[in-house]
């Protein structure tokens, strides 16, 4: 394995179309805490391509998920700029976060998150429901098409609890393509499940960037080696590694 530093986020006001798809210039996070103010985040710079799986590695308290949540538009910045697909995440009104938000990203958590009354499929369809990008004759058969795409086609309409880990993680993922976003984040994907079953999701993420979307997963994962192209490593809230992985 080799490494070599990753180039830094471009300091244009406006990102044309072949900028990276996800810009994060100066940001900052303060949490308030009684007393004052904590900072989570000062003064973050990442920039990450289409076609690119970036692991965010870090100790615990190191600001992994919260920088997740700010690129998601979960969380709003103290300070900097958070451009996601050519959006301006940190001046997106509060009312239509969570309909760009349905668009623009895909989530993939810990722990799965899915509805335990729905089928896999209607849990896949959920997202296109809510958003309405997909015609409603088109939801049903987009679902199967994206359940075979992660290897679950045979799952479809069993609920989440018949299934086992990998396989409620493999229906998390194809929920977050619904929409066919540009970028996929993901919060400890593989936290809840055995080496070997974590190994084929990170594959998958793997698939899922060199087909062409943004990738960014954190993770405590040691050996990432074979999966990811780059690791950004925060420390007390600030990058201190970026590195481009060649395997
Ligand atoms: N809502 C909050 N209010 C106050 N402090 C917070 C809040 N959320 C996070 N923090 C603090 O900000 C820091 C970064 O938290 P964050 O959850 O981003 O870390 P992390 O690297 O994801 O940690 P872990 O690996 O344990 O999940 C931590 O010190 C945490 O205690």
């Amino acid at each position: 394995m080799t490494v070599t530093r990753h180039r830094t986020s471009r300091s244009s006001t406006s990102p044309r179309t072949d900028e990276p798809v996800i810009q994060v210039r100066g940001v900052a996070k303060t949490y308030p805490v009684p007393g004052g103010e904590f900072p989570a985040l000062g003064g973050v710079d990442i920039s990450v391509d289409a076609g690119e799986l970036t692991a965010v590695v870090g100790r615990s308290g190191s600001g992994k998920t919260t920088l997740l949540n700010l690129l998601a538009g979960i969380d709003r910045p103290t300070a900097g700029e958070i451009w996601v697909a050519g959006t301006a995440v940190h001046e997106v009104p509060e009312t239509k976060l969570a309909a760009w938000r349905g668009r623009a990203v895909g989530l993939v958590f810990q722990f799965f998150q899915l509805l335990p009354t729905l089928t896999v499929a209607e849990n896949v369809m959920l997202p296109m429901d809510f958003c309405g990008t997909v015609a409603a004759r088109r939801r049903r058969p987009l679902a199967l098409e994206l359940l075979d795409r992660v290897g679950i086609a045979e799952h479809a309409d069993k609920v989440p609890a018949e299934l086992s880990g990998g396989q409620q993680q493999r229906a998390a993922i194809a929920r977050a393509l619904a929409n066919d976003p540009p970028v996929l984040l993901a919060d400890e994907p593989t936290g809840n499940l055995d080496s070997a079953t974590a190994g084929s999701v990170l594959e998958l993420f793997r698939e899922l960037a060199h087909g062409g979307k943004a990738v960014v997963m954190v993770t405590h994962e040691r050996d990432l080696s074979g999966y990811a192209d780059r690791l950004v490593t925060l420390a007390d809230g600030r990058v201190v590694e970026d590195v481009v992985v060649s395997t």
